[in-house]
């Protein structure tokens, strides 16, 4: 069953096109991550799906139904950024006892579980949290709501390292007992990929792939060589990253459609191929020059 379903989803702020024409689906009981770089459209888009903002145009459907303003969307989703606020009158433990009552799966044992492990004290305000903390109490909603949609706009921001690591595991033990589909928007691939199932990227608020974790890990290659050896490998390839190495070796990352023939000629040219950590992979087909940073000093 597809829980989220966008067909040229339209988003406009005055002039500019947040989401442009994107259109994807995402099935039930998957983790998928939302990886684009800053102001690609990963906020607008999660708060499109949790029916906080209304698309311009297109189509939406979350649980096959539009999710602005909708209860039933409401009730069956969790949201959580780092601008959630809270009334400053309720400690935290009344904001658990609040998340509660209008969770309809809410689970308290893991909720107080979660609570004593990362110390937090009841009587805790949550505006005097500090940025970490925060983060972390909100995990500690997202995990405990077993919301059939858990959305997570960079959930993990300000916690540090090892505080992210519980988080992740928290994330997958629970993802394993009472499976949810839940959509992660993170900068931090490389942290997040063993536990995702799918990847959207976004750039400039168009998609730029859709595909399983594993599809994109093959889905690029890298050469390595002799730059006219490597060009020539290359062919007429559409090149998604490229640097150049010394005087006269080429780092070139392309599409991985290349015959055994190819790679065995390419082999014998010198040319080292390898595998594209899907982070750099996501950073390449999101940047805006071929050669990154180095091309703003690159003389020519
Ligand atoms: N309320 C708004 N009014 C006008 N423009 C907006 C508004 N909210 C977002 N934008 C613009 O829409 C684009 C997408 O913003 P969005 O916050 O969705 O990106 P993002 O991918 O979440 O970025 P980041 O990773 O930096 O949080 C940006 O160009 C941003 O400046």
């Amino acid at each position: 069953m597809n829980v989220v379903v966008c067909n040229k989803l339209l988003k406009v702020y005055g002039k500019k096109k947040a989401l442009n024409e994107l259109s994807f689906t995402i099935q039930e009981n998957k983790i998928t991550g939302l990886i684009g770089r800053n102001g690609a459209g990963k906020t607008t888009l999660l708060k499109v799906l949790a029916g906080f903002l209304h698309e311009t145009a297109g189509d939406v459907q979350v649980f096959s139904e539009k999710p602005f303003n909708n209860l039933k969307v409401s009730a069956n989703r969790i949201y959580i950024d780092d601008q959630m606020s809270f009334p400053s009158s309720l400690t935290l433990k009344d904001i658990l006892h609040t998340a509660g009552t209008f969770y309809a799966n809410w689970n308290q044992e893991l909720a107080e579980r979660l609570f004593d492990y990362f110390s937090f004290h009841p009587k805790q305000r949550h505006q005097h949290l500090s940025k970490g903390m925060k983060s972390t109490f909100h995990m500690i909603l997202a995990l405990s709501a077993r919301c059939p949609l858990t959305i997570l706009d960079e959930p993990t921001t300000g916690m540090d390292s090892a505080v992210r690591k519980d988080f992740y595991r928290a994330l997958l033990k629970e993802y394993l007992e009472h499976p949810r589909t839940i959509i992660l928007s993170s900068h931090l691939l490389n942290e997040i990929e063993d536990l995702l199932e799918d990847v959207l990227l976004i750039k400039e608020g168009e998609m730029t792939l859709h595909m399983s974790i594993a599809d994109l890990k093959e889905y690029a290659i890298g050469l390595n060589g002799q730059e006219d050896a490597v060009n020539e490998i290359v062919g007429n390839r559409e090149i998604l990253y490229e640097k150049r190495i010394g005087l006269d070796s080429a780092y070139i990352v392309v599409k991985n459609n290349f015959t055994d023939s190819e790679k065995e000629h390419a082999s014998y040219r010198g040319v080292e191929m390898t595998s594209v950590a899907a982070d750099d992979l996501c950073t390449y087909l999101t940047s805006k020059t071929k050669g990154g940073i180095d091309d703003v000093f690159s003389r020519g």
